[in-house]
């Protein structure tokens, strides 16, 4: 399998992505011949992941593909599905050999993140169970001070899988059923530890640090007391 890029536009550039070019077939000239996975189980699912992340260069309709193959078995991933009672939590399934983190993201009812960026990463997020609305927004002004623009809206059901990057823009995510729980598997790459969020009436960002609630489905540890963030 070999792909190449004609145009940087999403070839991120940054140090940690040297090694790891994901491309999208929009930016290059020729169509990209992707393979076609269908992941059997999660177990299959993060053992095809780890084969397609070990080449140089990562298509992202691929990764898309692949992860909206799996069709959500509560079974496999309810292990990791670690619900807190105020807010959504992070749950670390596997860290890809450095590559990409894959986790389980447990949402309560009415539970939602604030306006973020994903820090040059690329982010998949595949629905496993529930419904989650998506709202995208403009960057803002860089000096700016209003209300940043919304760009679209739209509610993500069972084994869908949505892409974004920095590019595109900015999301906030929300369960925003009062009666349903929602799960959702999301693949950054690469990982990142913490991101900007946005105050939606000013546009004002403020840096926060993102902490897992459970990794490989024990309970994280607080061992200073400090508060767990995300965003
Ligand atoms: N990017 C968010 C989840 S979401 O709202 O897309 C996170 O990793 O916590
Ligand atoms: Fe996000």
């Amino acid at each position: 399998m070999f792909y190449w890029c004609l145009s940087p536009h999403l070839i991120l550039t940054n140090e940690t992505t040297d090694k790891l070019q994901m491309c999208s077939s929009e930016v290059m000239e020729q169509p990209v011949q992707t393979e076609t996975w269908k992941a059997r189980s999660l177990e299959e699912l993060i053992r095809i992941l780890h084969q397609i992340f070990a080449e140089d260069k990562v298509s992202v309709e691929e990764v898309q593909a692949l992860m909206e193959s799996y069709e959500s078995n509560p079974e496999e991933w309810l292990q990791y599905a670690k619900f807190d009672q105020y807010r959504y939590t992070r749950n670390l399934v596997d860290n890809g050999n450095g590559k990409f983190n894959l986790m389980i993201l447990c949402w309560g009812e009415g539970h939602g993140s604030s306006i973020h960026d994903h820090t040059d990463s690329h982010c998949f997020m595949k629905i496993l169970q529930g419904n989650l609305k998506e709202t995208l927004f403009e960057w803002p002004e860089k000096k700016g001070n209003g209300e940043m623009t919304k760009k679209s809206e739209r509610v993500l059901r069972e084994n869908q899988c949505a892409y974004i990057n920095d590019s595109i823009g900015l999301h906030r995510v929300e369960n925003i059923s009062h009666t349903e729980p929602a799960v959702s598997l999301h693949l950054y790459s690469p990982p990142f530890n913490s991101c900007n969020t946005f105050d939606q009436r000013t546009g004002h960002k403020h840096k926060v640090t993102m902490t897992f609630y459970s990794q490989f489905g024990e309970r994280t540890v607080c061992a200073t007391g400090a508060p767990q963030e995300n965003n």
